[in-house]
């Protein structure tokens, strides 16, 4: 008999099921009322805040950038961290350092990215985890693996809140340390806004400079799972891919024959002429990516290379990684991503019906 996924117990890995699930709970659930999920298992993927404090004044910061759902405040290792609330109650955070989005959760308080174990806040190293940004290279190539903007402060530069929708401005333009890498002249304007519980992002690059350069870049997104091998992402079926595992530096290049990208081994793919919009089910849930203006997807999984957390996460990156844009002095490029999170409705059927038939776990 064919395996079904459950809420809880001995679950077998299920993935490829989805559609099936998806048309047994719509009509469960015409039949019977919603449970609420009362574990919220990835509320606790983010780690607790260290208590550390920070060298950037997080007051002077708040008292000219706090605004309603807008405020500042020392973060995981004193980091600055503006946290959005929006009037739907979805929360967001993102660190100045990396420009990178640590956190965001729905309404009802379900954490949808992903902070690895082995992150630190320390500036050491860009922080693992979260959506930090790769640029001006997606890698590997001349400079550090995913380029240097994940790995400096970014600057609050502006912030509004528009019908109960907050949002905020981050700033990157060149410093000593980014031309003695990269030797170009640029401004990158990061805007992440709450959307009722959807959360947008908007990155534009300008060349400030008088010569032209070129760029790869990527939100190399992290997303919580329930597990790595019930998760898959939709949307990317005859695509032409580039299979990075060997060799991200010879890729062999593949098409994509699934409906579902499931996960039974390591996966580094650059999917290339992306669609619009993907999706990635975490069992739990689906997480909608849409996007404009980035043309590729990356789907990674490190598997058991990292073997505390690899069944937990996968990355699921909005992508310009094989081509590089070209800028000329003056000109501008600029990609926007639209992400919102819905629960399985088959989880939360199961979750309050555990004996329904459609429920229960078999062994093949
Ligand atoms: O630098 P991080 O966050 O550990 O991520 C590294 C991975 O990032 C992914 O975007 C690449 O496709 C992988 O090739 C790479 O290994």
């Amino acid at each position: 008999m064919q395996a079904v996924c459950a809420v809880s117990g001995a679950v077998r890995p299920c993935a490829n099921a989805s559609a099936g699930r998806r048309a047994v709970a719509r009509a469960a659930l015409r039949a019977a009322p919603v449970q609420r999920r009362a574990a919220a298992r990835g509320a606790v993927r983010v780690l607790a805040q260290a208590a550390a404090t920070s060298s950037v004044d997080v007051a002077e910061l708040n008292s000219k950038f706090g605004t309603n759902g807008v405020e500042v405040k020392a973060g995981r290792g004193g980091l600055p961290t503006v946290h959005l609330k929006s009037a739907a109650g979805a929360a967001v955070e993102i660190a100045l350092f990396g420009g990178c989005v640590t956190s965001w959760k729905t309404a009802e308080g379900r954490e949808v990215l992903y902070i690895r174990p082995d992150a630190v806040f320390d500036k050491s190293k860009p922080i693992s985890g979260g959506i930090p940004h790769c640029f001006p290279q997606f890698g590997p190539g001349a400079i550090q693996l995913h380029g240097f903007a994940r790995n400096v402060d970014w600057s609050l530069a502006a912030s509004k809140n528009d019908g109960g929708n907050p949002a905020i401005s981050l700033l990157l333009t060149d410093t000593d340390y980014t031309r003695a890498m990269w030797p170009h002249s640029f401004k990158a304007v990061y805007t992440v806004r709450l959307e009722g519980e959807t959360l947008h992002t908007l990155l534009e690059v300008t060349n400030t400079g008088d010569s032209e350069f070129d760029f790869t870049a990527s939100l190399h997104s992290y997303f919580g799972i329930d597990d790595i091998e019930t998760a898959n992402v939709r949307g990317l079926q005859g695509l032409e891919y580039l299979d990075r595992v060997a060799d991200a530096k010879h890729p062999s290049v593949h098409k994509e024959l699934r409906e579902l990208v499931t996960f039974r081994g390591p996966v580094d793919s650059v999917y290339k002429s992306a669609p619009s919009k993907v999706t990635l089910d975490t069992r739990s849930g689906d997480v909608a990516i849409a996007s404009n203006g980035w043309p590729e997807v990356v789907v990674w999984t490190p598997w058991t290379a990292m073997e505390a957390c690899y069944r937990e996460f996968v990355c699921v990156e909005n992508a310009q990684a094989t081509s590089a844009v070209k800028l000329a002095p003056g000109q501008s490029w600029a990609a926007t991503t639209a992400m919102a999170f819905t629960t399985d409705p088959l989880v939360e059927f199961c979750a309050g019906n555990p004996d329904d038939p459609e429920c229960r776990v078999y062994d093949d």
